[in-house]
């Protein structure tokens, strides 16, 4: 207890005393005065008792003695008058005897001053025979004896008064102390000790055994109110903070809660998510595959036991079924679901995306699909999502229990739609894919067709006279940076307009298919080109060719032509003249040059008589000039 605190409780002590002290000063006046009252009143009794026991004993002792005396002054017997006054005097409470006869003779023994004595007792003697008075005895009391007896008998009874009243007093006083005082210390104490932060652990008040109506009662009713209130309050705050804290523990609890669901369902959506971006790696005919992980993967963490994925039959693609089982049961092969085979599950269902339970498969019919499922995959109960994709009914999610017993739970149903946007996605994004590739691998055959016909000249299926100048000017600039030589031979039919004339354009297209396919023999390199680039007209370029095998070659094409037999209408074969250019990589010619070089050279062999080779080289070359 700190100094202040001691201070505090003096204080409080020193107000309470003094009411204390002032019982204490009441009590002793009251208790002496009573004493006083006692011993005044015993010493009074005392007192007339002694005095009176005087008197009888005086009068007594005139009895005894009065007769004689009487008889001794009746017979004038002065001895006898003597020996019964000296007998009087000497007993014992007598201190004086005083005779008086009628002729006024007077006889004393002892104390004469016997009127101020208080214990004096007269009588007169009467002569029993004659009536006569023959004088007047007078006995004194012994006045020492009797305050001496008053004192010896006074005295111990004021001592025990003494002892009595003490012992009262301090019985009182204990009593005072046991009741009061100690109760206003333990008040004081009580009042210092009552403070907020221990109230609880504050003694009950004293309690007094009467009621007493005074200011001790009024604190300690203060005190015990005050001690209740705050108790009350102190409960009540109490009660409050317990509530408060069992409502933050569940608000924990629930917090806990909702983050362990928040966490688990992130997990969940990021294994998703991780799903789904692998979906968008995997080759298409592995979608399937990377569905029934997922399935897996489900399953698996939310403890089902078949998670199966029908997607319905359209226009590019047969119904599917996806299927995860946990003991890796199979589905029927002949299982179909289809797209309105569904048994109970309502349009309404369908429709609205809603989950559709079938808790009890005995009701199935034997046959529908759901049955099926349930007996080939040993289920007891069904969930059924429903899934969409761009308002087109995809197809549902079959989740599958083993059990009867065993329910879907809240959070089960909040990831579960989460897994079917996903089905719905993947399966959508591997129609679309589907679609696409089909879209795809069209446009393909399409662009590959539009650049064959681009490309290739539709008669005799060569390239033609737009991919022949392209090659040209490609094949140039390779020899050019290659420092090769390229052969350019330019071939007319000779005298065509008789061919088709004699037989007709049929078989003069066909006698150009026929020459054009030669050509095509004779440009099977890399870089080789075998093109029509006129009615009748054709071109070779051939790269890495120099002017002897050029001419070789040539050669070669020209028997290979006759030997087709081809035969004009006078028997002659048909032939061709071709007029061809080197290209040595080294002249600065456009390929306009480059083909008129060609061309020119066609001419000579034509004017040359036909059925001929000239090969030109650049003007500017070695060789330049006609071969
Ligand atoms: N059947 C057919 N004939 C064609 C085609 N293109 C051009 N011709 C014909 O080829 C002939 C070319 O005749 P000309 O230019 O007079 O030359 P030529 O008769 O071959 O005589 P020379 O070239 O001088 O030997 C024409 O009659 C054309 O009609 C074609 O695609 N099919």
């Amino acid at each position: 207890m700190s100094g202040n605190s001691s201070t505090k409780l003096s204080r409080l002590k020193r107000n309470f005393q003094p009411i204390a002290k002032r019982l204490n000063k009441v009590l002793l006046r009251i208790g002496g005065l009573f004493m006083l009252i006692l011993i005044v009143a015993y010493a009074g009794i005392v007192y007339f008792d002694i005095s009176s026991g005087l008197r009888t004993h005086l009068s007594n002792t005139v009895q005894d003695h009065g007769p004689r005396l009487t008889a001794a002054l009746w017979d004038i017997d002065p001895t006898t008058i003597n020996e019964e006054l000296d007998a009087l005097a000497a007993l014992p409470g007598i201190v004086g005897v005083v005779l008086i006869t009628p002729s006024g003779a007077r006889y004393e023994r002892g104390l004469s001053n016997w009127v101020e004595n208080k214990f004096s007792y007269s009588v007169a003697l009467v002569h029993k025979n004659s009536s006569n008075t023959v004088g007047t005895l007078s006995l004194i009391g012994d006045a020492s004896a009797v305050w001496s007896q008053l004192l010896s008998r006074v005295l111990p009874f004021f001592i025990a008064q003494i002892i009595l009243v003490l012992g009262i007093l301090l019985v009182l006083q204990w009593l005072l102390r046991r009741v009061v005082v100690r109760r206003l210390d333990a008040l004081t104490i009580h009042t210092h000790l009552l403070q907020a932060n221990r109230i609880e652990k504050v003694p009950a008040p004293p309690a007094f055994a009467t009621v007493v109506q005074d200011e001790l009662d009024c604190l300690l009713e203060g005190f015990s109110s005050l001690q209740g209130n705050v108790l009350k309050n102190e409960q009540e705050r109490e009660q409050l903070i317990r509530a408060l804290a069992e409502s933050r523990d569940q608000l924990e609890i629930e917090v806990a809660q909702r983050t362990g669901e928040t966490l688990y369902l992130s997990g969940f959506l990021h294994m998703l998510s991780k799903d789904a971006q692998r979906y968008l790696d995997l080759p298409l005919d592995q979608a399937q595959f990377g569905l029934e992980e997922t399935l897996a993967q489900t399953g698996v963490l939310l403890g089902f036991d078949a998670l199966v994925a029908v997607c319905f039959s359209d226009e590019i693609l047969p119904e599917e079924v996806y299927l995860w089982h946990k003991e890796g049961r199979k589905l029927r092969a002949d299982f179909v679901l289809g797209r309105r085979a569904l048994y109970k599950l309502s349009e309404y269902n369908l429709n609205h995306q809603s989950v559709f339970f079938i808790d009890t498969v005995d009701e199935l019919d034997a046959g529908c699909g759901e049955a099926v499922l349930c007996r080939d995959l040993n289920l007891a109960k069904l969930v059924a999502l429903p899934f969409n994709f761009n308002a087109e009914r995809l197809g549902v999610l079959f989740v599958g229990l083993k059990s009867p017993h065993r329910q879907y739970s809240k959070l089960e149903m909040r990831i579960l739609p989460m897994v079917v946007g996903l089905c719905s996605n993947v399966l959508a994004h591997h129609r679309q894919q589907l679609a696409l590739q089909e879209a795809k691998e069209a446009l393909l055959a399409a662009n590959a067709k539009l650049a064959l016909q681009a490309n290739h000249d539709g008669l005799t299926d060569i390239a033609n006279r737009r991919a022949f100048d392209e090659s040209l000017l490609q094949e140039m600039r390779r020899a050019t940076r290659s420092d090769q030589s390229l052969l350019l031979i330019i071939l007319d039919v000779d005298f065509f307009k008789q061919y088709n004339d004699s037989y007709g354009h049929g078989e003069g297209d066909i006698a150009l298919k026929k020459i054009a396919a030669i050509l095509a023999q004779f440009a099977e390199r890399a870089g080789d080109c075998a093109a029509r680039i006129g009615g009748e007209e054709f071109a070779l370029l051939l790269p890495h060719t120099d002017i002897r095998i050029g001419k070789s070659l040539a050669e070669r094409v020209r028997l290979a032509i006759i030997k087709l037999g081809l035969l004009q209408a006078d028997g002659q074969p048909l032939t061709v003249s071709q007029g061809g250019a080197i290209f040595s990589g080294e002249e600065e010619v456009s390929p306009a040059d480059f083909l008129r070089m060609a061309d020119q050279a066609l001419y000579r062999a034509k004017n040359g008589g036909r059925n001929q080779v000239c090969i030109a080289k650049m003007p500017n070359g070695p060789s330049a000039g006609i071969l």
